[in-house]
């Protein structure tokens, strides 16, 4: 075997305030996250929300410290990784790829080929697998494999998910443990998981095993952590009109507060480092939520980061990929061409007549949408949740 790399993936998240709009603009841009029946539309929009977007997101961004800390915490998670394979024996380079912020995917992939890289792993920093995430960055490489005849000859595979590793699991247990530890009565506290959301269309239209994966993780993360707390799992970050996974993280905790809980320790579960979702989401808008709704005590459990267990479930990941039968990007769940991702109405798709009289409307209630929101600072894309 030639020289080995291990690619990691992640989103990436803005650095400084600066890159708020920006990145927000690449992620709108994705068509993995909103898709339109005219490719054409797909820039405007992402224009249009990533402008309208950007000072409230940076408000959330100002609130921990300015910027995201994913590239940090990612760039120690591949020193860790790269230091125990080669404990393990196993020569590793290992690469950063960010879907929406530097160093992009495009970039990494540039080192791979500098570094004559013979084999390939390519692991997603997601346990769980989404269209909307790990779908949307090996969509991003398999068109770099169909355009590049240099990267055909690069051998790779693919770790769709890995939400059902004992070591990862071992590890979210002992993050769970110890905070439970610290507490009066450790089995009376309710342990809340709270995932991030995805439109409901994707899990009913598209295929996304992401729910599945979710609910499947929770279980056993339960059945590891072998304790008798109750627990609950909800669904965070809901951005736009349409339904998303349910029960939504602000009214769960609404209702157990209702049923008289008081002690909750909160377990962010779809992502393995500390972000904005963690830090600023849950630590801020839903303790807030919770304390309003009679919730007494408040905690939450750390990400996994850097934790030895995780960095050596990832090790595992990568040893035993490299000796089994490549997984490849035929055998990743991919959404239909013309699958509407969002915004989610009863429509028609392709080119009908209905459809140019409403790309023209949706042009003009763009357009209209900005000159309201410009001028008022409120307007229907506030009102939809889009901003
Ligand atoms: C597994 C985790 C994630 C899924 C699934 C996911 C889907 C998803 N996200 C948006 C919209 C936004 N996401 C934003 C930031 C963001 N998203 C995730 C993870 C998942 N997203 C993370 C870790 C982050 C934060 C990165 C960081 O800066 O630390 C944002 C920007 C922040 C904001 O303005 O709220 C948006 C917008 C959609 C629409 C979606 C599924 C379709
Ligand atoms: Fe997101
Ligand atoms: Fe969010």
């Amino acid at each position: 075997m030639g020289r080995v790399g291990v690619l990691l993936l992640n989103l990436g998240g803005p650095e400084r305030l600066e890159d708020v709009r920006p990145f927000l603009f690449n992620l709108f841009s994705d068509p993995e996250i909103i898709r339109l029946p005219i490719k054409g539309l797909q820039k405007p929009l992402a224009w249009l929300i990533s402008t309208l977007r950007a000072s409230k997101s940076q408000e959330n961004y100002r609130q921990i410290g300015g910027g995201s800390p994913l590239l940090k915490i990612t760039e120690a998670q591949a020193t860790a990784l790269q230091q125990r394979l080669a404990e393990m024996g196993r020569e590793v380079s290992v690469y950063i790829g960010m879907r929406y912020w530097n160093p992009f995917t495009e970039e990494a992939i540039e080192r791979i080929k500098r570094d004559h890289i013979k084999k390939l792993v390519i692991l997603p920093l997601y346990p769980q697998f989404s269209i909307s995430t790990s779908g949307s960055s090996f969509r991003v490489l398999e068109e770099m494999w169909q355009q590049d005849p240099y990267l055909r000859l690069t051998e790779y595979t693919l770790i769709p998910s890995w939400y059902d590793h004992p070591t990862y699991l071992g590890a979210m247990a002992d993050l769970i443990a110890r905070e439970l530890e610290q507490c009066p009565n450790p089995d009376q506290v309710h342990i809340f998981f709270s995932a991030h959301g995805v439109p409901q269309s994707y899990v009913e239209e598209a295929g996304d095993p992401y729910q599945r994966e979710i609910e499947e993780c929770t279980r056993a993360i339960m059945r590891t952590l072998n304790r008798p707390n109750q627990y609950t799992l909800a669904y965070q970050s809901r951005v736009g009109p349409v339904e998303w996974l349910k029960p939504y993280t602000e009214d769960a905790l609404k209702g157990l507060g209702e049923q008289g809980i008081k002690n909750l320790l909160v377990v962010p579960i779809s992502f393995v480092s500390e972000h904005i979702e963690t830090l600023q989401e849950i630590d801020i808008e839903y303790r807030e939520v919770a304390e309003e709704a009679g919730i007494e005590h408040f905690q939450r459990v750390p990400a996994l980061n850097t934790h030895p267990m995780f960095i050596e479930s990832l090790s595992q990941l990568v040893v035993r990929s490299l000796e089994e039968k490549p997984t490849t990007f035929e055998q990743i769940t991919h959404p239909k061409a013309n699958m509407k991702m969002y915004p989610q109405e009863r429509w028609e798709w392709g080119m009908t007549t209905a459809a140019e009289v409403w790309n023209g409307r949706l042009a003009m209630i763009g357009f209209l949408a900005i000159i309201i929101e410009l001028i008022t600072g409120q307007g229907p894309l506030h009102f939809v949740g889009l901003l």
